[in-house]
């Protein structure tokens, strides 16, 4: 299996190594890079068998902003969680327009399944996420077979629709700053009708709360929101997914933190929290 995988950098941290990666994917039809973190039981000859956490991040990102910003290594190290961080979206398939603006295309694949040309043919990042990556990036250390998603405004929106669409590969989920409701939000609005065209019946199949709402599986969640949250009103739309949640009976546990921000500053200082709050479903 790692022979399709090719090292682009390791690094020692928090006694583990942080690897990036590149590969071809077929689910994206290109090249895709993504980093892991593999706490030290991981390079143990003995392979203690570990879970793994997705990171999915945000628009802009590409796999190293959460490895650089967040300062999630500790605690994953000591709890013995494998961090995976994907890239954002597919690169380089000369589309045009991909490299035109910040929230769409290149860094800013929405975690979904495109529908409509020329996008279809590569922007297929729910399939690359759910179904490609694990079945690259698990064979790297003694999986557990035990694995939870995370993410951070479109990858926090990412990790919901992953998990709510697919409830048996993943323990929990948790989020900062989730685009809770794309569909009615103009970030969600721009991505949504270019990747799944103009018939809003299909855009359900891909919003949180649209998804949250007849879910019959629940699983644990956890959401962090900053309270000064620069996308909170226009973008990002936590009532919507409250809302859903209190419809549904959905578990979610949604924390307003005062005077935070959208920044990885923000992640930084509950990273721990969410990383503890997966060790308890991932054992
Ligand atoms: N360019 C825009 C917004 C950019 C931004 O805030 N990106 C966030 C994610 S937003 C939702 O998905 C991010 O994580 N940026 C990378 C980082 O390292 O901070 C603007 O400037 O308004």
């Amino acid at each position: 299996m790692t022979d399709k995988l090719q090292l682009i950098s390791c690094n020692k941290v928090h006694s583990g190594e942080l690897r990036r990666y590149k590969h071809q994917a077929s689910s994206v039809n290109c090249e895709m890079t993504f980093a892991v973190f593999l706490p030290l039981q991981a390079l143990n000859s003995q392979g203690e068998s570990l879970p793994a956490l997705y990171w999915l991040s945000g628009l802009t990102c590409t796999d190293e902003n959460f490895s650089q910003k967040s300062g999630a290594f500790k605690a994953a190290s000591e709890l013995g969680i494998v961090l995976i961080m994907p890239d954002t979206s597919p690169r380089g398939c000369n589309l045009p327009g991909e490299d035109d603006s910040y929230d769409f295309g290149s860094g800013a694949g929405f975690y979904l399944n495109a529908t409509q040309a020329p996008w279809s043919e590569h922007y297929r990042m729910h399939d690359y996420v759910v179904n490609d990556l694990p079945e690259l990036a698990e064979p790297l250390f003694n999986f557990s077979g035990e694995r939870s998603i995370s993410g951070h405004s479109m990858g926090g929106h990412g990790a919901l629709i992953c998990a709510l669409r697919n409830p048996q590969r993943y323990n929990s989920i948790s989020a900062f700053s989730p685009i809770c409701n794309p569909s009615e939000c103009p970030w969600g609005n721009k991505a949504f009708s270019n990747y799944l065209g103009n018939d809003r019946q299909q855009w359900k199949e891909w919003d949180a709360s649209e998804l949250l709402g007849k879910a019959t599986d629940q699983l644990p969640l956890l959401i962090d929101q900053g309270s000064a949250d620069e996308f909170l009103q226009l973008q990002l739309k936590p009532q919507a997914l409250i809302s859903a949640a209190s419809k549904a009976d959905y578990p979610l546990e949604l924390r307003m933190q005062s005077g935070y921000d959208h920044s990885y500053f923000f992640i930084a200082s509950f990273i721990e929290d969410h990383l503890h709050f997966h060790a308890k479903y991932l054992k």
